[in-house]
């Protein structure tokens, strides 16, 4: 009798199981979105339904490469503050940037950046403001623009060399991919300032041996749009099946041994008391203990060079000749500019001493493309700490909550460019609106996080700009190429800028 009547109460038991988990899984993730859709403090703020209960609205829109854009629609739809995460609120107006980036301490940097984070938190990542203030204060002679004047000759040896693979161009007519040659030529200047060795990258011509940045980028903000997954994706980083995801963290492994490999070439070789980025850091010393750096906290802070210098110039500069060649009325405005404010002998890297005050049409031009298209776009989110929160731009916002003003939706708020946000115009950067216009532009940060490399990266946009045009007049191969980028936290030009060159003299 039991054993017939045993299996059928098994069977009635085991369906009873399956009802009331699923049943209690059905009510908790009704519970669940109810609390955040409805209950969550920041409930009252709009956005996405799917934003308000789950991080993977955000991880979604970086999966599409066009986060940011996706992100101005969404303000256009929502307003000026957007519930963009169950925690996270996006704002776009000058206020909210200033309320949140010079905060200082007040607001600090997140868990967002400990996705960066390969060797130890650097510069750029670290959460830890009296790390940050010592390791800043390091480094800041060795990125002024006197030190980046000290290193001008080396930035001249590759602009000349650049010129003479442009005159290479020239001579046989063909069509060349300005975009590629850019990033070869930044990250030649990158190695040479960082650590007194090129890397030839002019002279190979092999995309293929351009360091991945953009894949770890790209993981370091998936990761940290999802900080409390990072222990699990670390360790996934050993076996996942996903060939993407294989192919990102073998990215982030490369640029690492990279670092590893440029510091100890570096420390090896007597450099003849020749200063790069690298001298400051090896010469360092701990304020309290006087002890040196060590081998690792040199390898991360060379790390956040190599990812943060090349590859965001080099993009800068090809937005900004695409532009520029695609708007011939601008483009003549600004060598017209060029030949009449500056002396140059042909062939040879124009100075940045005094460049950037002769060429002021010419600079506008490069404000504007940073407005419209900045690359550094990922979201650098910081945290309300105060127990009783914070007011930014009129809105309560409660302790613990990340909020952030990305410059790319920034600086296409109609309410502080016009309704003409998506044209390139750079009078904007002229006449009575100009400093007002320079105060609202934020390509580089704002407050004490914001971009130590600025000197850097400027005095190669302003002499490559000058001395290409006042040796070659370019065009591009199809004018009418649709500008698009591409965002997985830095911003490039998708696919690439084909151009014709012609010598001028
Ligand atoms: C056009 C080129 C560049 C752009 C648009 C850019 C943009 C930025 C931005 C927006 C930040 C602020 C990040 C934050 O608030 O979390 C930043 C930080 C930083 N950038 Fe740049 N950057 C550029 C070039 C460079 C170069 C050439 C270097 C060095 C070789 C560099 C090194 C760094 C470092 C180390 C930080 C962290 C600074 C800190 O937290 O104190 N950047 N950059």
């Amino acid at each position: 009798m039991l054993a017939q009547t045993s299996p059928a109460i098994i069977k009635v038991d085991s369906s009873y199981i399956f009802l009331t988990l699923g049943s209690f899984f059905v009510l908790y993730c009704v519970a669940y979105i109810s609390y955040y859709r409805y209950i969550h403090p920041l409930s009252r703020y709009p956005g996405p339904f799917v934003a308000s209960f789950t991080n993977f609205w955000k991880v979604y829109q970086l999966w599409t490469s066009h986060l940011p854009d996706n992100l101005i629609k969404v303000h256009q739809k929502y307003g000026s503050v957007v519930r963009v995460g169950p925690n996270d609120l996006s704002f776009n107006s000058a206020e909210a940037v200033t309320q949140i980036y010079k905060a200082g301490r007040d607001m600090p940097k997140t868990g967002f950046y400990e996705g960066f984070t390969t060797f130890n938190p650097n510069l750029f990542g670290t959460r830890d403001e009296d790390i940050h203030a010592i390791r800043r204060r390091q480094l800041a002679h060795g990125f002024s623009m006197q030190s980046v004047k000290d290193m001008e000759e080396y930035i001249d040896r590759h602009i000349e060399k650049l010129l003479e693979v442009l005159e290479g161009q020239a001579k046989t007519g063909e069509a060349f991919d300005l975009k590629e040659f850019f990033a070869f030529y930044m990250l030649d200047v990158l190695g040479d300032l960082a650590f007194s060795q090129s890397f030839n990258a002019q002279v190979d011509q092999k995309p293929e041996k351009l360091p991945p940045i953009n894949d770890h980028v790209f993981l370091a903000c998936l990761m940290g749009m999802m900080p409390e997954m990072l222990p699990y994706l670390r360790a996934a980083a050993a076996w996942t099946p996903l060939p993407w995801l294989r192919r990102l963290f073998r990215a982030r492994a490369q640029l690492k041994s990279l670092t590893a490999q440029c510091v100890r070439r570096r420390l090896d070789e007597k450099v003849n008391g020749r200063k790069d980025l690298l001298t400051s850091l090896i010469n360092a010393v701990d304020p309290v203990t006087g002890a040196k750096l060590t081998e690792i906290d040199i390898n991360t802070e060379a790390f956040a060079m190599i990812v943060a210098g090349a590859h965001t110039t080099a993009g800068t500069l090809t937005l900004l000749f695409a532009r520029l060649l695609q708007n011939s009325e601008i483009l003549d405005n600004v060598v017209a500019e060029i030949d009449s404010n500056i002396v140059a002998v042909p062939g040879q890297a124009i100075g940045i001493s005094g460049l950037e005050q002769r060429i002021p049409y010419s600079t506008a031009c490069i404000n504007e493309s940073f407005r419209i298209n900045s690359v550094f776009t990922m979201t650098l989110p910081r945290s309300v700490t105060s127990p009783t929160g914070a007011e930014i731009d009129g809105h309560w916002v409660p302790k613990d909550t990340a909020v952030f003003s990305l410059n790319h939706v920034v600086h296409h708020n109609p309410a502080l460019w016009g309704a003409d946000t998506f044209k390139f115009d750079p009078s904007r950067f002229l006449g009575p609106e100009k400093e007002d216009s320079k105060r609202r532009l934020g390509p580089f940060g704002v407050g004490h996080r914001m971009c130590i490399g600025r000197n850097m990266a400027m005095t190669s946009i302003l002499k490559v700009l000058t001395t290409l045009l006042k040796n070659y007049q370019l065009e591009m191969v199809d004018p009418k190429q649709k500008i698009v980028t591409a965002n997985v936290g830095i911003s490039e030009m998708e696919g690439p800028l084909m151009c014709l060159a012609n010598k001028r003299h």
